[in-house]
Parts: structure tokens; sequence; C-alpha cells
């Protein structure tokens, strides 16, 4: 993989929540997650709801401050700074969110919500004609029109909005763009037409891409690499086709064969995950899918499964002790 712009190492992040039955009020919502996001790639993040992809998108731009372990972006701990290192930094990271209509203010013209976040980081454009021409050049830069500067969230489209809401977003020249399912609130052909100008910008403008979505084809479409998502942990990572087609985890293997196939000749068997995904304030010991998994076995309750690599396939890594390809295993870490 090229050089890393984003690392991230054995993130916890606990929430403090009302006790359950059993007195547990601890709520591990990621547990130990290890990322790298290398420049210009966009990297898919899947998983069932609850898995903690929000929490660890939040993370990530620094709005929740994590118990322990590491992030670092371009070998900068955005922890660690203040004042006007903190804001260059919180300038790099932007976000693009599932509801335009909802994230965007329905009083606010066009121009004002891309100006916006200028009124924070107020050395980037000095002067109103600066600011009024870069509007103009980000509405052109999403497809919109010049003249759309003075229209409000609510005479848009759908589509429109999420434009929108892509060139708020850009006003700050990140190097990195967080999607949380930017596209499942749109009709599918308008789904394609932002997908397709995500894509563009990041050819335009070198942009890194982390992509979250709960729809496996919109992911296979854009990703370049793909990290699965299961009660706080990364259970499997690699290459989008890798994942897709020869998935390792059993959890994956699951996911996998149960999103829509192209091609109707390669339709395998759809695996039905029986029962609930286990709360997170009580995770199962060991391996946290073995209670829904249909090859675990004693170790998987005793032993949590080692970063297993396949060999054939370099960035190809499963948490497995049981996984459905060849690779070559790690350490695994024995529990209680
Ligand atoms: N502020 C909070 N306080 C308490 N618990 C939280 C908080 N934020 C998230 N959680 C819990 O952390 C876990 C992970 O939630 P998160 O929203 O990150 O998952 P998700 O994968 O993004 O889910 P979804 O796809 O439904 O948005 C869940 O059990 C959730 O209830």
């Amino acid at each position: 993989m090229s050089e890393s712009i984003l690392k991230v190492r054995g993130l916890t992040k606990t929430f403090k929540v009302p006790a359950n039955a059993a007195g547990k009020n601890q709520l591990r919502a990621l547990d130990g997650i290890d990322l790298d996001l290398a420049r210009g790639e966009t990297l898919g993040l899947v998983g069932e709801s609850g898995c903690g992809k929000s929490t660890l998108a939040r993370t990530l731009m620094m709005l929740e401050r994590p118990d322990s372990g590491s992030v670092t972006w371009d070998g900068v701990d955005p922890f660690s700074l203040k004042g006007k290192d903190l804001l260059a930094l919180r300038r790099r990271v932007q976000m693009v969110f599932q509801d335009p209509y909802a994230s965007l203010n329905s009083r606010m013209s066009a121009a004002d919500i891309i100006a916006e976040p200028w009124r924070t980081h107020k050395t980037m454009y000095k002067t109103s004609r600066d600011r009024a021409a870069r509007v103009r050049e980000l509405l052109h830069l999403v497809g919109l029109r010049p003249s759309d500067e003075h229209r409000y969230p609510q005479e848009f489209s759908g589509g429109q909005r999420q434009r929108l809401g892509i060139a708020r977003a850009l006003a700050l020249n990140p190097s990195v763009v967080i999607c949380d399912e930017p596209v499942s609130a749109l009709d599918l052909s308008v789904q394609a037409q932002v997908l397709n100008l995500l894509n563009d910008l990041q050819k335009q403008l070198g942009i890194s891409y982390v992509f979250i979505s709960h729809d496996l084809s919109v992911v296979r479409h854009v990703a370049d690499r793909v990290a699965v998502m299961y009660l706080g942990r990364i259970v499997e990572t690699g290459a989008t086709d890798a994942v897709f087609d020869r998935p390792a985890h059993p959890y994956t293997e699951a996911l996998m064969s149960a999103a829509p196939k192209l091609d109707a000749g390669s339709r395998g068997k759809r695996i039905i995950l029986e029962g609930e995904v286990p709360s997170p304030l009580n995770p199962p010991s060991g391996c946290r899918f073995r209670t829904r998994c249909a090859h675990a076995t004693d170790i998987c309750a005793s032993t949590v499964p080692p970063a297993a690599v396949d060999a054939s396939e370099s960035g190809h890594v499963a948490e497995c002790h049981h996984p459905r390809r060849p690779v070559s295993l790690g350490v695994p870490v024995a529990v209680g």
C-alpha cells in the first residue's frame, strides 16, 4: 500500500450507560481498532447497525476522545494539539452526512452554507470577493450552477442537496472526507450520479475517502479496500475484490453471500446468520463472532483470534481461528 495519511492503532472507546441486569455499565463501542488509509484511496467500512462505524467516524473527526490507542494524521496525534495547530488539522478532515436535508440549515442560502466553515477558519479567504469567487468555483466543481448560490436547501432536489453538502465539505480543501452513508437517502439513479461525482473529485483533488455504507454493492463500486466491522472490532480488511470474492472471515463470508451479485451465474449459497448481534455491554469471550459462527470450536471461546494474513494477497487480513482461506497465523491471545 502507498503512503498512509491515517494510521489507527488499538483504538478503544467506551461509553458509560445505565447498568444492565448484570450490573454492567461500560459499553465498549470500539475495542482495539487498527486501520490505515492511503493517500488518494477509498476505504469502505461495512458492518451491521451498532458495530461502531459512527463512533469510529466521530473519533477520526476528533469529536470523540478515545480511551486508549492512537490516531495519527500524517504522523501527528490530533488529540495532542491545541489552538491553531488543532484548527489546521481539523480543516483537513471533513464529513459528508447521510441526510443532506437534516445536515443543511434551511434558513441559509447555498452560498452561506458553503462559506460557513470559513467563519471558524478565518484565514482561508481574506476578502468577501475571494469568498464569493470560491463559492461559485465550488458550486461548479460539484455540478451546480453559479446562480444556485441564492437558493435554499429546500429548493433543491435530494441529489442537488447532497452536492451542496459535498461543496461545503470541500470548502476547507480537506485531504480526507469521511462519507457516512452519503447516498443511502437518495433514489438509485441519483445515487450513481453522486458516486460518480465523488469519484471525479477524488481524481481531480487526490482526496482520500472513508466510505461508510451498509449497501455492499455501493461499497464494491467505490472502495479500493474494505474493512469489515463486527461488535467494535475490524475482523477483516483487504483489497475490495479479495474481500468480496474470497472472504476469509466467516462473518464477511455471510455478509457477502447476502450481497446482490452483478453476475447472476456467480451467485453462491446465501448464508443466514442465526441470532442477534450480542450487546457490546457484554461481548462474548474470545472471538466476538463465535456465538453466531457455524465454524466455532472451543478455542474460539477461550482465545482472542490472531490477525491472520492471507499469504497470497498482501494486506488481506482476517481475525479468525478457522479462516475460510489459507492464511498464515499471528500469535493468539489467551483470555481470562
Ligand atoms: N454517546 C453514546 N452513548 C452511549 N452509547 C453509545 C453512544 N454512541 C454510540 N453508542 C453505542 O455504541 C455502539 C456503537 O454505535 P455506533 O452508532 O457507532 O454504531 P454504527 O455501526 O454506526 O450503527 P448505525 O449503522 O446504526 O449507525 C452501539 O451499541 C451504540 O448504542
